[in-house]
């Protein structure tokens, strides 16, 4: 069957987002194991992806890849930095989430777009990081993980791991401040709902799990497949 008359997509698309160290790792974990216990098809990934620009990326956030310069070397330009995201997100759709979408299975995403908008948001003008973005396939549903700054920050020191690029506390103050204008933003066009992540990791998924029923037990909004 040529791509143009694959059937309507039939999977969903659902997000997790929030501060480092909010726990949308653990998450997306949990929740796979509870649905895949229910006998839905879950694919788990993330973003950054595990493609070629995603593992560069990763790289640029412990400073293993920077730019060199006369006066020393110094981090990628955050527009660089913008420019990759969006990039490693089209292959990611291209190469997993789409597939899997048509598929028929339930996608759990690490991270999306609205991450691009709240991080790289924070230091450049969220139209045009919105503009860059405007293949990104909407999420079906969003759960925004909530935590305090200083939760995160906790959580973070006890994961352990090099320190990355946005790890610094006031960064993630502005990042937490932009995650709300991007949620006002992205909230007209995408469903998204707030989870309060400071509780215990439990409580996290059962409060996800709500959600994510409700969704799976309504029909699918999509009709065609790109
Ligand atoms: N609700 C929670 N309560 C306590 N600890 C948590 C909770 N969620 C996650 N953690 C722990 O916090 C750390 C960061 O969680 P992780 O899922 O990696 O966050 P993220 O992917 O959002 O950066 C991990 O050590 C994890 O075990
Ligand atoms: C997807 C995405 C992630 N990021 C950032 C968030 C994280 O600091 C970093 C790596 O993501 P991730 O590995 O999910 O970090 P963590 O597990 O600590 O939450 O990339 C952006 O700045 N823009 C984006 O579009």
């Amino acid at each position: 069957m040529s791509p143009a008359r694959k059937p309507a997509r039939s999977g969903r698309l659902i997000v997790l987002e929030g501060l480092d160290g909010a726990g949308t790792t653990t998450q997306v974990e949990r929740l796979a194991s509870a649905l895949r216990a229910e006998g839905h098809p879950v694919l788990t990934t993330r973003e950054p992806s595990d493609g070629p620009v995603g593992v560069l990326i990763r790289q640029a956030l412990t400073g293993r890849v920077v730019l060199p310069g006369s006066s020393g070397s110094q981090p990628l330009a955050q527009e660089t930095l913008a420019l990759l995201y969006a990039a490693d997100r089209t292959d990611h759709l291209r190469a997993k989430v789409l597939p899997a979408l048509e598929a028929g299975q339930v996608v759990l995403s690490d991270r999306s777009v609205l991450s691009s908008l709240a991080y790289q948001g924070a230091s450049l003008p969220m139209e045009w990081v919105e503009s860059i973005n405007a293949h990104a396939v909407p999420a079906d549903l969003t759960l925004f993980v909530g935590v305090s700054i200083e939760v995160a920050a906790r959580r973070r020191a006890a994961r352990g791991g090099p320190e990355e690029l946005f790890d610094a506390v006031e960064k993630q103050r502005r990042i937490s401040k932009q995650y709300e204008a991007a949620i006002r933003l992205r909230g007209k066009r995408e469903h998204v709902v707030r989870i309060d992540g400071d509780q215990p990791v439990e409580a996290v998924t059962a409060d996800c799990l709500v959600q994510v029923r409700k969704l799976l037990g309504r029909k699918p909004r999509r009709a065609a497949v790109r």
